[in-house]
């Protein structure tokens, strides 16, 4: 039997700016099982990246979380705040909105952690890797001495931890230990020779190495759920995949849970457990790899996957594993066509956000879908009506039904499909990709 590790309901996450209030994720839930790899894929700007900075609390003003429940399954945690908080605890489970902000900045890096896809934003370039590493040993070394610690698998050598910090107070002794542990870190992530890699700075490292290191940075805390957002998006393909493989190795190792956001179903295909495809904030279609990759009704999740070439479902793809060795050089993918919405409040309108680009749009289209039943797993949803009708032609919208009004709003955007028109260089990265690869 599996349990949720995570659960959010009905989260709303906006960005009150200058232009007028950005709706970057909106009501929207998520159920994260404990040890499973769940992926969030969608085009440039869909608010996968907010999605998982609200669930780790890291949205910063002009952003705010303005709805919504983050439940956490930790009973240690729940014991802990239940008294000052019980309305925050439903068993094991603990609302991280509704506890104060000192409770879940002290989840940070034990409970979660995050890695991204610019390592360089991890560390600081004039400290040592070795002491930025064992700086985080550190912190969790005095999560698990404090004899309140809100981690239960922590509990049993909490009491030693404290006796020992108590005793020996020196922070020479900890210092050593951690720094040992630092060096343990970077060969588990495949640093060659640790020890000396430990006194080197940040620049001395190379992209590959130093994304290792930042995963060892992400695990000096021992997390439980690691939070990774397009963590070799920036990599070169044959280091992509070998840091998959560590962090596929290292989930299997420590039975951590990892929400892995990326706008690569090839890395989706490789590394997940279920998925959701992400579209203008919402989640439009969820479920297993099958559901998604084999089953799926929405017609952006097609147009994500026609984007891709020789991509037939999870299957096909397990004959596929030598295309993950090769450059990705001719395999450049088709945007599909049209721009993503604008997120402003006053431009989202009351219709499904992607009628406009899509080539099945009815007149059932012009109200705002709910999520359906899809038709494969159980687990299978869809924000679609195409879940409870055919499409039909003599439903169809005219193709001009969107006409200037939509495309001037668009037009506001930056275009995230990678074409010229679009200024910031890492964004060009966004095209949706396919590395092929096999799951395992
Ligand atoms: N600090 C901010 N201020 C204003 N708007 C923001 C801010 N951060 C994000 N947004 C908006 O929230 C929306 C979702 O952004 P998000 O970064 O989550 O997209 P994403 O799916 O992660 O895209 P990418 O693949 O490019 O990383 C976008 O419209 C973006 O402009
Ligand atoms: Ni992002």
């Amino acid at each position: 039997m599996t349990t949720d590790i995570l659960r959010v309901d009905g989260l709303s996450t906006r960005f009150f700016t200058e232009q007028g209030q950005v709706n970057a994720v909106s009501d929207l839930d998520l159920r994260i099982e404990r040890g499973e790899v769940f992926g969030i894929v969608g085009e440039s700007g869909s608010g996968k990246s907010v999605t998982a900075r609200s669930v780790i609390d890291l949205i910063e003003s002009p952003g705010r979380i303005t709805d919504g429940e983050i439940w956490f399954n930790d009973d240690g945690l729940a014991e802990a705040v239940a008294d000052d908080h019980p309305e925050a605890v439903d068993g094991s489970f603990v609302n991280l909105l509704e506890v104060p902000e000192r409770v879940r900045r002290s989840l940070r890096g034990t409970s979660f952690s995050m890695i991204f896809q610019d390592p360089e934003s991890s560390f600081n370039p004039s400290l040592t890797v070795g002491e930025q590493i064992a700086e985080a040993v550190e912190v969790q070394r005095r999560a698990s001495a404090n004899p309140r610690s809100t981690r239960a698998k922590t509990r049993e050598y909490s009491l030693g931890s404290l006796v020992l910090s108590t005793v020996l107070p020196s922070r020479k002794y900890v210092s050593e230990a951690s720094r040992e542990r630092a060096i343990e870190l970077l060969e588990l992530v495949g640093i060659p020779d640790p020890v000396e890699r430990a006194d080197e700075y940040p620049h001395e490292y190379s992209g590959g190495m130093l994304q290792r290191a930042m995963i060892a940075q992400a695990l000096a805390g021992e997390p439980d759920v690691l939070v990774a957002d397009e963590p070799t998006t920036a990599l070169d393909v044959t280091i992509q995949a070998q840091v998959l493989d560590l962090l596929d190795d290292l989930q299997e190792e420590t039975g951590m849970t990892i929400l892995l956001i990326t706008h690569n179903l090839g890395v989706v295909a490789r590394m997940c457990d279920r998925v959701g495809v992400m579209y203008a904030g919402e989640i439009v279609e969820r479920g297993t790899l099958e559901d998604v990759f084999d089953d799926h009704v929405h017609p952006y999740t097609e147009g994500l996957l026609g984007s891709i070439p020789d991509l037939e479902g999870p299957t096909a793809r397990r004959a596929a594993d030598d295309r993950a060795e090769k450059p990705r050089g001719g395999g450049r993918l088709e945007p599909i066509p049209g721009n993503v919405p604008s997120l402003l409040d006053r431009e989202m309108g009351d219709r499904c956000y992607f009628a406009d680009r899509c080539p099945k749009a009815m007149e059932d289209c012009l109200s705002h879908p709910p999520e359906y039943d899809g038709a494969g797993s159980e687990e299978h949803e869809v924000r679609c009506v195409l879940a409870t009708r055919e499409y039909t032609e003599a439903r169809a919208l005219p193709t001009d039904y969107f006409g200037k009004a939509d495309r001037a709003a668009a037009d506001k955007h930056a275009d995230p499909d990678g074409t010229e028109t679009d200024v910031q260089p890492e964004r060009a990265e966004s095209t949706v990709e396919g590395t092929g690869g096999e799951r395992r």
